[in-house]
């Protein structure tokens, strides 16, 4: 196997508030290949804008990492050590955030948001924005960066890139603005994009086209993606492979096809249940039981088990690490004690009723051994 080209960790990152501390992010870890494109999926809250935040060092206070392991090519970018009074710290061969800054962010790793508006300045030109990246980023004079910057804006199919050039973002279309960031997110050719998200505010349509100009540009360049959404209909047209979160943690890691034709975590069922496919009328759509707990205050055992129907009184107890679950030669990781590579005797677990279940509440605990 190949090193990865980003490798994050048991990352952990997490919010101090006036409620308590936020284990926003809670021990997790995935790798990202080169050329390949990941999903990162999940219902809101889940932790998936925290994880990508934190790979790129955009979390703010009160948010901080505070542990895990951050590798990209094989260097280490982020690690931490216990200090002389058992603290953990940030050990000597993290990056600092300065070198941070000039080396990795914007030229190796890149990102997109999901929000133009709020990455885009409403006072300043198109052009002038994009541009100015560029003479920072690639160390450009002015005239060089704006022929790369137009160069750029035609690459994600922007008509005319000389004339839209001193156009101001609000001239702009939602789609179109869209493109704009995702030409600053290329304009420095970085082997990794973060997306956060990038087409959820755009209509179906649109959002059909900056997902086809994406795997263009990744198959010109070869660019690896980490895709977040909580759209499973864009996760089957453009990822590799996929990683599902729930509550800050890792439930299922699979390949793409693996994740829809062989699920091996109840939560990933739930939320392909959840989702229209062609092969379903949308009567038969199962909404997901329960709502998401917060994470500030999460579930005892395994964080998905007051919704999840398979749960059992060991799921109580058990807060499970993801792991191999596989019947091929394909790794395929879930979280979840009723596959048999989880050695907690769930087969003689007793059945507890999930919040979907027909009576709720009333005959949650149904505990035989009481
Ligand atoms: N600044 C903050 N202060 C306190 N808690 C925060 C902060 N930012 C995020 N969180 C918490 O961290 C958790 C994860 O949030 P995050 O935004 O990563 O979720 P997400 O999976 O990206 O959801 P969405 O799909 O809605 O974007 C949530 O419980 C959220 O409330
Ligand atoms: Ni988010």
């Amino acid at each position: 196997m190949t090193t990865p080209l980003l490798s994050v960790e048991n990352l952990q990152t997490q919010f101090e508030t006036a409620e308590g501390t936020v284990r926003a992010v809670d021990g997790i870890s995935f790798d990202v290949h080169e050329g390949e494109t990941v999903g990162l999926v999940g219902e809101s809250g889940a932790g998936k804008s925290v994880a990508i935040s934190s790979v790129l060092r955009l979390v703010e206070s009160p948010g901080e990492i505070v542990g895990g392991e951050i590798r990209f090519r094989g260097e280490t970018l982020l690690s931490f050590e216990e200090g002389p009074n058992g603290e953990r710290r940030q050990s000597p061969e993290s990056l600092s955030n300065k070198e941070f800054r000039q080396r990795i962010r914007g030229r190796e790793i890149a990102t997109i948001f999901q929000d133009p508006m709020e990455s885009l300045n409403p006072v300043f030109t198109i052009g002038s924005q994009l541009q100015e990246f560029i003479e920072i980023n690639r160390e450009l004079p002015p005239k060089d960066a704006r022929d790369v910057a137009i160069e750029t804006l035609r690459e994600v199919d922007i008509p005319k890139p000389e004339d839209r050039f001193d156009d101001y973002p609000h001239e702009f279309s939602g789609g179109m603005r869209q493109r704009v960031l995702i030409a600053m997110a290329i304009a420095c050719q970085p082997s990794l994009i973060l997306a956060d998200e990038p087409t959820t505010a755009l209509d179906v349509t649109v959002e059909g086209q900056i997902l086809n100009l994406v795997s263009d540009l990744q198959e010109e360049y070869g660019t690896s993606f980490v895709w977040v959404t909580h759209d499973l209909a864009v996760v089957a047209d453009i990822c590799d492979r996929v990683n599902v979160m729930y509550l800050g943690q890792m439930a299922e890691q699979a390949d793409v096809h693996d994740l829809f034709d062989n699920t091996k975590h109840p939560y990933t069922e739930a939320l392909l249940q959840s989702v229209p496919r062609p092969d379903k009328t949308v009567e038969s759509l199962t909404p997901i039981e329960g709502v998401m707990p917060e994470a500030i205050n999460p579930p005892s055992g395994c964080r998905f088990h007051p919704r999840c129907p398979d749960a059992r009184a060991v799921c109580r107890e058990v807060n499970p690490e993801p792991r191999n679950v596989s019947d091929t030669d394909t790794r395929h990781n879930a979280a979840c004690v009723k596959h048999d590579a989880f050695d907690v005797d769930y087969e003689h677990s007793t059945p507890i009723q999930s919040e979907g279940d027909e009576f709720g509440e009333d005959l949650q605990v149904t505990e035989g051994s009481r």
